[in-house]
């Protein structure tokens, strides 16, 4: 059995960073940016008020100053005169600063009669100009990779790009195995149960950015396997759930053997999650899951989303560990690295962490509960409330 590290970089391994697409902006939120883009103009493209007020000179505000007011200047518009000493421009903003001021007076500093403007006793120290180019300058760019946030978006907005270049979402193939399975809202018989993994997968791959097709349900023959794999072909990645054991039943890993596969690896020292296997079909990554719910979700975390990661040419390694204290005490551990469901909460100055009540690998209510995976090394021995430990959040 090879360790969770050395899994995972067989997995990235059978990755590479996808094609690039172009997509509108407006629906490019998530998506990952694959070039850099730089802005086409500046921003603001011109020295804006910040205020609604008047635009002065700063050399001639003072209490109780009286200024002649020369103009109005609403935002979208541009006023092309100069102001000159003992002058005011009424200005809204947004709108353009007017040449030879330098100073915004906001209108709750003055009283207004007629053309005069009277200011106040005591005036805003600011100047409420927003200099020309403050927040960028043609030229400045958002950085590839990335993936794209709400603000990225406002951000290629006002550089003015319509459109964005993204890596093309990975296609993802999701098929569950068994002859116990039925779909959700089918009938089952009393000797089936409902397909949960693949449901649960395809909202942690397209969480990531990738796009989920969930296939038919294979039944344990060879011949209903090979045809639902057949209908996989060409997809980036093929996930399998279940039938990766060692029971008379568990016939993934030959019959993707006898299409072709070419195995990288299979089993693993991890808990629960022991019998995964990867490799590549066909020009398709293919992993296979075992098929406990907790274990098919829990690899789900730990290798599908990385291999996403890589897919859109995001950094993909391990996923970041932080560490918590424990509030129970915690037996000691096989040799598989174990990732406990577990829950955080808030200690008095640390975060605290506390295992879920039952670890079965076929617990989805456990695992809903939990918030975070509590990961004990190969070999832990036993540990005791308060001791720290690692943690890798959900
Ligand atoms: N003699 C041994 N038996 C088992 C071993 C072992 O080392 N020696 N390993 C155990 C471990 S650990 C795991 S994990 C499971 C994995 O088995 P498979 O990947 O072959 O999965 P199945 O046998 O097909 O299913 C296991 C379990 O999960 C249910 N299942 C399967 N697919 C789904 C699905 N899509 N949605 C919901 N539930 C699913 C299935 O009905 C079984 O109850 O093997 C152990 N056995
Ligand atoms: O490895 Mo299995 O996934 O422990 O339940």
């Amino acid at each position: 059995m090879i360790s969770v590290a050395e899994a995972l970089a067989h997995c990235l391994a059978l990755t590479r960073p996808l094609e690039v697409e172009e997509v509108p902006l407006s629906e490019a939120a998530g998506r990952v940016l694959a070039r850099s883009v730089l802005a086409r103009r500046d921003q603001p493209p011109f020295a804006a008020s910040a205020m609604d007020g008047y635009a002065v000179r700063g050399a001639d505000v003072a209490p109780g100053a009286r200024l002649t007011v020369v103009g109005e200047v609403p935002a979208g518009h541009m006023w092309s005169g100069r102001i000159g000493a003992g002058e005011a421009l009424r200005i809204f903003t947004g709108a353009p600063v007017p040449e030879g001021a330098d100073r915004i007076v906001i209108q709750e500093d003055v009283q207004r009669e007629g053309d005069q403007i009277m200011l106040g006793d005591k005036l805003d120290a600011g100047l409420h100009i927003r200099a020309a180019g403050v927040d960028f300058r043609k030229g400045h760019g958002i950085e590839a990779p990335r993936r794209l946030s709400p603000a990225d978006i406002a951000l290629a907005a006002s550089m003015n790009h319509p459109r964005m270049p993204v890596t093309r979402r990975p296609d993802v193939a999701l098929i569950a195995t068994g002859d116990e399975l039925v779909q959700p809202g089918e009938t089952p018989r009393p000797d089936q149960i409902i397909a949960s993994n693949t449901y649960g997968l395809k909202a942690v791959i397209e969480a990531e950015g990738g796009q989920a097709r969930l296939l038919p349900i294979a039944r344990d023959t060879h011949e209903s396997l090979e045809q639902v794999l057949g209908l996989a072909a060409g997809a980036d990645l093929i996930v399998t759930i279940g039938g990766a054991s060692v029971g008379d039943h568990d016939l993934v890993g030959q019959v993707a053997q006898a299409m072709g596969l070419e195995r990288s690896f299979y089993k693993i020292a991890m808990r629960p999650g022991k019998p995964l296997m990867a490799g590549r079909l066909a020009g398709s990554a293919l992993v296979g899951l075992p098929g406990n719910p907790v274990s098919s979700m829990v690899c789900g975390h730990l290798f599908i989303v990385p291999m996403m990661r890589a897919f859109l040419g995001l950094p993909a390694g391990e996923r970041r560990r932080s560490r918590a204290r424990l509030t129970v005490d915690v037996p000691a551990n096989g040799p598989r690295e174990h990732y406990m469901r577990a829950c955080l909460s808030h200690g008095a100055d640390l975060p605290e962490v506390t295992p879920v009540d039952m670890q079965d690998s076929s617990l989805l209510t456990r695992l809903s509960e939990a918030d975070t995976l509590l990961v004990l090394p190969p070999h832990q021995p036993p540990l005791k409330a308060g001791a720290m430990v690692e943690i890798l959040p959900l």
